[in-house]
C-alpha cells in the first residue's frame, strides 16, 4: 500500500530544496503526499498533491496522525510543539526532521545513509521511528572524509570552518546581498575612477561597514559583508559555541562510535551564499601513503570528487560557487602537514542545503518506502 507523507514546511528554504529534489528524483511517485501548514490551513496544496489537494493544519494532530510518516522542515519551535503531542496520541509512525531539537535524543538516529546506513539499518529492525538530519557542518564534512572514519584510521580531527550566509536561513541570505549591494554604492564614484586611491576606497569602505544602519544587519548582528563572524549558535559558556560543540557530538553520533574520537575547532560565518567550506586538519592512527588515502576517499561515494592538489584544479573545483547547486562533495588541498607523516590536510566543501539539510531526508524517506 501507498505511504500517506505528511510534508511540513515544504515551502521554506530547506522545504523547497527538498521538494525540488523529491520531484526530480521521482520520490512523489512513490507516496501520497499530505502537505501541511502552519498559516495556510485550507489552502491550495502545491502541483506535487494528488487526491489531498487541500493544505492542512500543521498542528492538528488528528490530520498528522493519518501520515505513515512525516516529514518535518518547518524548524525546532515546531518540532518542540508538536512532536510531543502527535506521539503522547499514540502515533506510531516514522517521523524525519530538519530541525536539531530530537537530534541528540536516545531514540533518534541523526541520519546520513552514505555514511551511515548500518547504524540506520541497526536502529530500523530495533524499531527505530525518529529519523532526525544532522547538522549541516557535520554531514558535508563526513559525506567527504567519511571514507577515513570508516577505515578506522581517524584519532581526532580539527576542523575549521567556512560557513554561508544560507544556515542562518534566507532573510540572512537576503541581509548578506543587501550589505555588499550597499556598501559597493558607497565607494562607487571612487571605484568607478581608475585613478582613485585604493585606501581612500578602504577607508570610506569601512566607515561605511561601521555605520551600516540597524536594519541592514539585525540578522547577523553586524556587517558580514566584507567581513567574517568567527561564532555560530549560541554560547555555550564555557568558551565553545554550539556550532563547535555539535562537531564531536554528532560526529560520533551518526558514525555510532563505541568510544567518541575528538573532533574541535572553530566555526567561522563567511559571505558565502550556500556552501559550508572546512579545513581539516587529521591525526590519522598511522602514517597511510597519501595516493592510499586519496583512492580510498574517491571510492566512498559517487558523490566525493578528490580535487588534485595543484592551483589550477583548486580554482577550478575546490569553490562555493564551483559546488552551490549540485551534490558533488569535493575534496582537495590533501596533503601530508609538517607535524608528521599521521597529520592530514584537506580542504573540503558542501551544498549546506542538499547534502547538508533536504537530501538525508528525503533518501531516508526512501530507504522507509523500499523497505
Ligand atoms: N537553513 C538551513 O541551512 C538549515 C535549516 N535546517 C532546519 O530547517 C528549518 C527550516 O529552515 P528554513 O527552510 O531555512 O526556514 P524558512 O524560514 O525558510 O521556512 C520555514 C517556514 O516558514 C514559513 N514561511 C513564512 N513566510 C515564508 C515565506 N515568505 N516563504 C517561505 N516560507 C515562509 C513556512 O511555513 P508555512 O508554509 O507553514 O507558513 C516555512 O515552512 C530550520 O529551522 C532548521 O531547523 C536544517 C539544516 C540547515
Ligand atoms: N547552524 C547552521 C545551520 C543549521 O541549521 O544548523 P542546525 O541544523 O545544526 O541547527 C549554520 O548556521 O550554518
Amino acid at each position: 500500500m501507498t505511504s500517506l507523507v505528511g510534508l511540513v514546511g515544504w515551502r521554506g528554504m530547506v522545504g523547497s530544496v527538498l521538494m525540488e529534489r523529491m520531484s526530480t528524483e521521482g520520490d512523489f511517485e512513490l507516496i501520497e503526499p499530505l502537505f501541511f501548514s502552519t498559516s495556510n490551513a485550507g489552502g491550495a496544496a502545491p502541483a506535487q498533491a494528488k487526491n489531498e489537494t487541500r493544505l492542512q493544519d500543521a498542528f492538528d494532530i488528528d490530520q498528522l496522525r493519518r501520515c505513515d510518516i512525516v516529514i518535518s522542515a518547518q524548524g525546532g519551535d515546531y518540532t518542540q510543539a508538536v512532536y510531543p503531542k502527535l506521539r503522547a496520541a499514540g502515533w506510531a509512525g516514522h517521523w524525519i526532521d530538519a530541525a536539531s531539537t530530537l537530534r541528540m535524543a536516545d531514540d533518534a538516529v541523526i541520519i546520513l545513509d552514505p555514511v551511515n546506513r548500518p547504524v540506520i539499518d541497526r536502529a530500523l529492525a530495533a524499531g527505530g521511528r525518529n529519523w532526525i538530519g544532522g547538522n549541516c557542518t557535520v554531514s558535508c564534512m563526513l559525506m567527504g572524509v567519511g571514507a577515513l572514519y570508516k577505515a578506522g584510521l581517524v584519532e581526532w580531527m580539527s576542523t575549521q570552518t567556512y560557513q554561508a550566509a544560507s544556515g542562518g536561513g534566507a532573510q540572512h541570505m537576503r541581509e548578506l546581498l543587501t550589505q555588499f549591494g550597499s556598501l559597493n554604492a558607497s565607494v562607487r564614484q571612487l571605484l568607478e575612477d581608475p585613478k582613485s586611491a585604493i585606501l581612500d576606497i578602504d577607508r570610506q569602505l569601512v566607515a561605511a561597514q561601521r555605520g551600516l544602519p540597524a536594519e541592514a544587519t539585525q540578522h547577523f548582528g553586524v556587517p558580514l559583508a566584507g567581513s567574517l563572524i568567527p561564532w555560530i549558535d549560541k554560547d555555550l559558556g564555557d568558551g565553545m559555541s554550539k556550532e563547535e560543540w555539535k562537531g564531536m557530538a554528532e560526529t560520533n553520533k551518526i558514525l555510532g562510535s563505541t568510544q567518541a574520537i575528538p573532533v574541535d575547532g572553530f566555526c567561522v560565518r563567511i559571505g558565502a551564499m550556500r556552501c559550508h567550506s572546512q579545513a581539516l586538519t587529521l591525526k590519522l592512527k598511522r602514517d597511510v601513503p597519501l595516493a592510499d588515502l586519496e583512492a580510498m576517499i574517491a571510492a566512498d561515494s559517487e558523490w566525493v570528487r578528490v580535487v588534485p592538489n595543484t592551483r589550477e584544479a583548486t580554482l577550478q573545483g575546490l569553490t562555493p560557487v564551483a559546488v552551490t547547486g549540485t551534490l558533488n562533495i569535493p575534496v582537495g588541498r590533501l596533503r601530508k602537514l609538517a607535524m608528521g607523516p599521521e597529520y592530514l590536510g584537506a580542504f573540503t566543501i558542501g551544498d549546506q542545503l542538499l547534502w547538508g539539510a533536504a537530501e538525508p531526508l528525503r533518501r531516508m524517506l526512501r530507504i522507509l518506502i523500499e523497505r
